[in-house]
């Protein structure tokens, strides 16, 4: 089995962050492991505490895995401060990381800033190093210093960050453009459309990082990045189509429905 690894956030109700990616990376197939740099205090309705680890914890937590265990790939999430963004970067450059999908997580669902203000342009730096990176709306628009309202936009956005040194890009249009079409800017520049299947919820806690560790997961298993953007899509397509609703606000998706209903598990 590959081994892929998460550096990311918790989110306590479980919907994002690094048990969202935990859960993808086993529906995937593949053993997932985890680096802890932040807790927070979440539910579906908001964020409402974050406690960022030390450094040295994190950096610990990476190098007990990297001098124990083969990684086959790793996801990257939520970074909230310059520093701990440093420390991330010096120790996957250490262990020479490979198949790196960067998500530039800046806001939660429910518009909570996860990246202090003083780290956007530390964050911009930090995309070189990974293989792809996975900006929604909001960030792509941030990274890129652009507005985007449309699919011509979302690719000029997409050309723009890949000029800060980033291989890759994914722009996701999600539901905020053009009902979750998602942009793929290849190394060579090759432009692809990648058209979803628009599901009609309000439960979507989580669908970022939910497809970047999906995609992350493919990449371990050996398949192109192209390939494991395109695999990644359809696999967060079927998640959100089986979401639900737990708590008050925005739920979280079904990501081992398609495998319970194969196994005939009952889930309901
Ligand atoms: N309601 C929806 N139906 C189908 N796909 C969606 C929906 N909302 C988002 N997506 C897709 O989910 C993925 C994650 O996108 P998005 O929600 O924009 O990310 P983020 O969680 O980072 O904001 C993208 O592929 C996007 O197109
Ligand atoms: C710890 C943590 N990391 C990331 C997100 C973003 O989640 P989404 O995938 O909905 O953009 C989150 N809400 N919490």
């Amino acid at each position: 089995m590959k081994k892929v690894l998460t550096i990311a956030g918790s989110d306590s109700c479980g919907g994002a962050g690094i048990q969202a990616d935990l859960k993808a990376m086993s529906a995937v197939g593949v053993y997932g492991m985890s680096v802890i740099t932040a807790v927070t205090a979440q539910n579906t309705m908001g964020v409402f505490a974050i406690q960022d680890i030390s450094k040295e914890v994190i950096e610990k937590q990476i190098e007990v895995i990297y001098e124990d265990i083969e990684v086959s790939s790793v996801k990257v999430g939520m970074l909230s401060s310059c520093e701990i963004i440093d420390n991330v970067e010096k120790m996957l450059l250490k262990y020479k990381a490979k198949n790196i999908v960067l998500d530039p997580v800046i806001f939660s669902k429910s518009n909570f800033k996860l990246l202090q203000d003083d780290a956007v342009e530390r964050l911009k730096r930090f995309l070189r190093i990974g293989d792809l990176t996975t900006p929604n709306i909001p960030e792509a628009e941030i990274l890129s210093g652009m507005k985007i309202t449309n699919k011509e936009e979302m690719i000029l956005a997409g050309k723009k960050i890949k000029e800060l040194g980033v291989k890759n890009v994914l722009v996701k249009g999600g539901s905020r453009v053009a009902d979750c079409l998602d942009i793929f800017i290849g190394e060579d520049g090759n432009i692809i459309e990648l058209q979803g299947e628009m599901t009609v919820t309000n439960n979507t806690h989580g669908t970022g990082c939910t497809l970047s560790s999906a995609i992350a997961s493919y990449m371990g298993k050996d398949y192109s990045i192209e390939e494991s953007v395109r695999l990644g899509k359809n696999y967060i397509t079927q998640a959100i189509k089986n979401s639900f609703a737990i708590g008050h606000g925005v739920g979280p998706v079904g990501h081992f429905v398609e495998l319970y209903k194969k196994a005939g598990v009952d889930y309901e």
